[in-house]
């Protein structure tokens, strides 16, 4: 039973994806899921801006397996603030299959993050979304990149595509590699080559150290769940220009789904449609998050 009670319009996730028609090759990494308390073990954050049902680690297991993936990314949830027990709880356990991302704040110790970087960290997320954090000053920002920098870490940004322009110059002092959520969240009414998107795929093209995540259709589509029809020219775009800098995940269990709850096997199914080679579906979906989460696998092999 979880100490808290999620919001009056929480949806659920889906409770019986389907099984993907297309298998992920050997090694798949869902590179951006979160877990959720549970609530009476991990509170959620007394600053949060939503109260979700709870979401375990042995939930999000038997997605990865049911879905036919190796692996997972787990990014911290604004929902658990800068308390990064549930994700660290959630790598712990494991077996070495999951990396995290986390949120920590300014002052954080340089034990703190050692800790962190232990746990399997190795990555900070910053989140300019107004609806889910109150976003902190570039200055202090700045220095928590200066911090993680030495780790190897990189910085995970998430923000809406209207507000690239104003975010653009902060984004590109940033001294690490930099992930971005989502695609920037474009608006998907607008061409691809339009001026809103360009923009994004500008920062993508002059600024090397800049990653995306080809994921959250369900969160961009307009046209809604049967095909997400809308997404897949953006997703592609950015898969066919920027093949080694792109990441892929199912952002599940889906926080702040209003209009309805994805199939996470409908979105693996997706996953030919914006990488249509074996060489670009390799890449998203191993050697790209492998080459960020896991380099010492890398660097072995090579050696060996
Ligand atoms: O759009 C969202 O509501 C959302 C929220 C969170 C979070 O609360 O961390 O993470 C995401 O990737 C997406």
């Amino acid at each position: 039973m979880s100490d808290f009670s999620a919001d009056a319009d929480w949806l659920h996730w889906h409770q019986s994806p389907t099984k993907p028609g297309f298998t992920p090759p050997a090694g798949a990494v869902d590179a951006h899921c979160h877990v959720f308390g549970p609530g009476h073990r991990f509170p959620f954050a007394p600053e949060r801006k939503y109260t979700p049902c709870d979401a375990s680690k042995e939930q999000l297991w038997a997605l990865r397996d049911h879905l036919g993936f190796s692996r997972n990314v787990i990014v911290q949830a604004t929902c658990h603030g800068a308390d990064n027990r549930a994700l660290t709880d959630a790598l712990a356990h494991s077996g070495g299959r999951a990396r995290g991302v986390a949120t920590v704040k300014p002052d954080v110790s340089e034990a703190e993050l050692r800790a962190l970087h232990d746990a399997g960290v190795r990555g900070v997320r910053f989140n300019f979304v107004k609806r889910l954090v109150d976003a902190l000053p570039f200055d202090s920002l700045q220095s928590v990149a200066e911090r993680i920098k030495p780790l190897g870490w990189h910085i995970v940004i998430y923000f809406e595509a209207r507000e690239l322009p104003e975010l653009y110059d902060f984004f590109t002092s940033l001294p690490t590699t930099v992930v971005v959520d989502h695609m920037g969240r474009p608006d998907v009414s607008k061409p691809v080559a339009g001026e809103e998107f360009q923009l994004f795929v500008r920062l993508l093209r002059e600024h090397g150290n800049f990653w995306s995540k080809v994921s959250c259709p369900e969160r961009l589509s307009l046209t809604g769940p049967a095909t997400y029809d809308d997404v897949v020219p953006f997703a592609r775009h950015v898969v066919e220009n920027f093949p080694e800098r792109v990441l892929w995940g199912t952002d599940w269990p889906h926080p702040n789904m209003k209009s309805h709850m994805p199939d996470d096997g409908a979105l693996v199914e997706m996953i030919p449609r914006i990488a249509p080679t074996p060489e670009l579906q390799y890449k998203l979906l191993v050697e790209n998050p492998m080459a960020l989460y896991w380099p010492e696998e890398g660097e072995a092999r090579r050696v060996a």
